[in-house]
């Protein structure tokens, strides 16, 4: 049950690590009391965090924990206000509107009745993980998972950085085929198994917690003939290697989360292994490539 707290503390984060890091370190420190902590992506990419209390906070340990978890990329300052009391991450939940993506639409609980009934819908109760569908990185790979099943129907799927698991659902819902998720994270890994229950995919989709590839059950559960990575710019092109590792012959790999500009490297880094591109996405500065592995 969430509590129902009255005094609101809010401030903007400049980017998914920081504003992790401090939701880390004020979940711990503030999780025994009566306090709920959200962190939300806006579209121009600062992350909002905001806590609510049910008594006043401390105000100075607040700022101080903010202040050296999150560095120097804290946005605007910590702003502290009093509000009627009720769910507040529920209540933030609700201003998000259902994501049409091809044959799939994410929408939140409170949308449930109200999607066309000729779309895969994809619940999404996203609380501290990334993927509720409204970044361009998630609709992107939704609208090339949604090109892909046009043509062919993997048998064997891998989301690596699942986040909410919005692709993993994606994929099992267009396929009833089993679906390997994987997360840095604890507590997307936790999110993302409660969504696939949530959304009726749970006998497919099966989410570990692993940093990259450093796992035994992707050899296990691969090779994959679809892998969807929707991370960085940086951890797709050192991901090159291990990835292709675990990739069936003719596979299909779907990368997002890397800006328009960075897309030219990441794909250099995975031609050289046998790659090529054959679909790219832009969205709101975010490039989405589909890639075909051609032995
Ligand atoms: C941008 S979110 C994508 C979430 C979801 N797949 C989507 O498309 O909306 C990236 C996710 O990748 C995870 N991640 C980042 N680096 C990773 C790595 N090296 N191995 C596994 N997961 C990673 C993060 O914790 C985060 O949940």
């Amino acid at each position: 049950m969430q509590p129902s707290p009255t005094h609101r503390a809010s401030f903007s984060i400049g980017t998914e690590a920081a504003a992790r890091r401090v939701v880390d370190v004020l979940t711990e420190v503030f999780f025994e009391g009566d306090a709920a902590v959200a962190a939300f992506e806006r579209p121009d990419g600062q992350w909002d965090v905001t806590l609510h209390f049910a008594d006043a906070p401390d105000q100075a340990l607040l700022r101080e924990l903010v202040a050296t978890s999150a560095g120097n990329e804290i946005a605007a300052t910590l702003a502290f206000d009093t509000v009627e009391a009720k769910d507040w991450v529920k209540a933030s939940l609700e201003d998000l509107v259902p994501v049409p993506a091809g044959r799939f639409v994410v929408h939140g609980s409170h949308d449930r009745d109200r999607v066309a009934p000729n779309k895969l819908k994809i619940e999404i109760e996203a609380a501290l993980a990334f993927g509720t569908g409204h970044h361009g990185t998630t609709r992107g790979c939704l609208l090339l998972l949604d090109h892909v099943l046009k043509s062919t129907r993997p048998s064997n799927v891998l989301d690596l950085g699942t986040g909410t698991g919005v692709l993993a659902i994606a994929a099992a819902k267009a396929l009833h085929r089993r679906v390997l998720a994987s997360d840095i994270d604890p507590p997307s890994v936790r999110v993302a198994a409660e969504n696939a229950t949530l959304n009726e995919t749970g006998q497919h989709v099966r989410v570990i917690r692993a940093t990259g590839f450093a796992a035994p059950d992707f050899a296990k559960c691969g090779p994959f003939d679809l892998v969807l990575a929707n991370i960085l710019a940086n951890p797709l092109r050192q991901l090159a290697g291990p990835m292709t590792r675990h990739l069936a012959a003719r596979a299909r790999v779907i990368l997002s989360g890397l800006l328009t500009h960075q897309a030219p490297a990441v794909i250099a880094a995975y031609r050289a292994r046998g790659l090529v591109p054959v679909k790219h996405l832009r969205i709101e500065g975010w490039s989405s490539l589909l890639l075909r592995k051609m032995d």
